[in-house]
């Protein structure tokens, strides 16, 4: 799924809103009318919003603005009314333009509900903790950063205990640009948003203004999002369905490759067989893992359908072993830094001619000294977590929109694939773009987890699938397991082999 931009830069220097323009060519195209268009999304987030809260559930106010999202307001506010809820309309008199939308929604509101005109925040009611609240205020037309009466509005908002659900952003969030510190945005619990995840959304610093989120289809002509040349995706279902390749009747084990995972240390073999087993669990034909000599009977033992190539050193890992016989290697899972293994990494990175994925202290070594960045063959893949990232780049970033950058641009440096790990995973790829994960949860945020990762997309990778679709699907799928795992364990109880046994493809 493509994130549409609401602020996209220009050659000229400006900037055009892909949304709007989506909408422009929805309405001219489809045909549809703006105001029908309008009544469609209000439709889409009503349908979604009865799901989460019933009639018996809380008194509604709707505050509404005075452009399009306040248009959507009053409009789901008329359909919620009808629905049998509770609702009151205040409309936040900030300024006197008013959108057409607007203006229309207020006359279908006639005879129905009335709407309170608030210029001062004293004619707000109360917010307390029985009230549920729908932000209609300013939507994706935000263009500077609240102040006057909308910035009080939210002020009293977020002091309150009042349940917050916003209608397409959370006003005063910029949907795909940096909001400077001490801007006040509201805080929303949960956001019903129109035909595309914004950027925003996805980005760490935002997770306590959007709060839970969700995309409502509205409807917007597709022929005009095919052509858009996006720059971020959001990696969904849908995403994936066109990756993944499905297994042939007459297949047999040498058409799915063979993996070789180079992992371990002493006291590190767990993560040698969280990684090895999450790759056999992938759909590879056969895997080697090449562990120190400490590790040979774990292995052995914990994972029979793996082979074992113990190396010289009872410690650690050392020495390149032949790599003929592969089709794709995975290296970094629990292997340290000792100088033999460093000595390792380096000798793979010159030698290696096939896929190859590289986690943990592989990348802590290459980190160490940022000339051996310039060994990275074309097209590997990179999992860092954000301090490995932090360590390879060698400086920190300001804010996640600048991370973004930071990312963007290394990937095309170094042409490299980087999943930069934790919440909506970030994915970029050399072109440029970067895709970010919609699966996985909190419950992923312990050790092993990672190891788990390197494993499956070793596995893709020795399938035979194109690096920039292993890493794609790798992350999707695992977390997709992790919150498989998480409706059996729960969040707080699973560990990463509850991951593993929770893969699906
Ligand atoms: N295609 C879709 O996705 C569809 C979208 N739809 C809905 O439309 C919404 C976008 O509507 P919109 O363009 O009218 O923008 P909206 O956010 O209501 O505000 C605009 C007004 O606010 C003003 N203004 C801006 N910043 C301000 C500030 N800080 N403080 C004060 N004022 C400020 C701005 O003034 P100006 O910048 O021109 O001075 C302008 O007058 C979108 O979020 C969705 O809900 C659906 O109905 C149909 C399909
Ligand atoms: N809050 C979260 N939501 C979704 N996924 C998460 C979250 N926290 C961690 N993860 C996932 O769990 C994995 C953790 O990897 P990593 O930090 O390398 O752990 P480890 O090195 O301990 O195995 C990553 O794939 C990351 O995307
Ligand atoms: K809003």
């Amino acid at each position: 799924m493509k994130i549409l931009l609401t602020r996209k830069h220009t050659e000229d220097g400006n900037y055009i809103s892909e949304i709007k323009e989506a909408d422009e060519y929805t309405i001219i195209h489809e045909p549809i009318a703006s105001i029908d268009l309008m009544e469609r999304a209000s439709r889409a987030f009503v349908n979604n919003f009865i799901q989460h809260f019933s009639t018996a559930y809380k008194k509604i106010f709707v505050l509404a603005g005075l452009g399009d999202n306040g248009g959507d307001g009053l409009a789901i506010a008329r359909m919620l009314y009808a629905l049998g809820y509770e609702v009151e309309i205040y409309v936040v008199n900030y300024s006197n333009k008013q959108s057409a939308n607007f203006l229309i929604n207020l006359e279908r509101l006639k005879n129905k509900i009335t709407s309170q005109w608030v210029e001062n925040t004293t004619e707000l009611p109360n917010f307390d903790d029985n009230t549920l609240v729908i932000d209609a205020i300013l939507g994706a037309g935000l263009s500077r950063p609240l102040d006057g009466l909308i910035k009080s509005v939210a002020e009293k908002l977020n002091a309150s205990k009042a349940e917050i659900v916003a209608v397409d952003i959370p006003t005063g969030l910029f949907a795909d640009s940096l909001n400077a510190k001490d801007d006040v945005v509201i805080n929303a619990h949960y956001t019903i948003t129109f035909q595309a995840p914004k950027l925003a959304f996805v980005l760490p610093q935002n997770a306590d203004i959007v709060g839970e989120w969700i995309v409502v289809d509205i409807g917007l002509h597709e022929k005009f999002i095919e052509q858009i040349a996006a720059k971020y995706l959001y990696t969904d279902s849908q995403t994936v369905k066109a990756i993944i390749k499905p297994r042939k009747k007459f297949a047999n084990k040498g058409n799915f490759g063979h993996a070789l995972m180079m992992a371990g240390s002493y006291g590190m073999i767990g993560a040698a067989v969280l990684s090895t087993r999450a790759c056999l669990r992938s759909g590879v034909g056969k895997v080697t893992v090449y562990a120190p000599k400490c590790g040979y009977e774990i292995l052995q033992t914990s994972i029979p359908e793996a082979m074992c190539l113990p190396n010289e050193s009872v410690d650690s890992l050392e020495k390149l072993p032949e790599l003929e016989a592969y089709q794709a290697v995975g290296i970094g899972c629990g292997i340290g830094t000792e100088p033999e293994t460093v000595a390792l990494v380096e000798e793979l990175l010159k030698n290696i001619k096939v896929p190859i994925v590289i986690d943990a202290d592989a990348l802590n070594i290459i980190a160490a000294d940022k000339k051996r960045l310039k060994l990275l063959p074309e097209n590997a893949i990179l999992t860092p977590h954000p301090k490995e990232f932090q360590r390879l780049i060698g400086t920190n970033w300001e804010n996640d929109y600048e991370k973004l950058k930071i990312l963007s641009v290394f990937a095309a440096d170094y042409k490299c694939i980087v999943c930069l790990k934790g919440a909506f995973t970030a994915i970029a790829l050399p072109d440029g773009t970067i895709h970010f994960n919609s699966t996985g949860n909190a419950g992923m945020a312990k050790g092993g987890s990672g190891d788990v990762l390197t494993g499956m997309i070793l596995a893709l990778l020795a399938q035979g699938y194109a690096p920039q679709e292993a890493a794609i699907l790798g992350v999707y799928e695992h977390g997709l397991a992790g919150d498989r795992a998480a409706q059996i364990k729960s969040p707080t109880s699973m560990i990463a082999s509850d991951i593993i046994e929770n893969i699906k493809f």
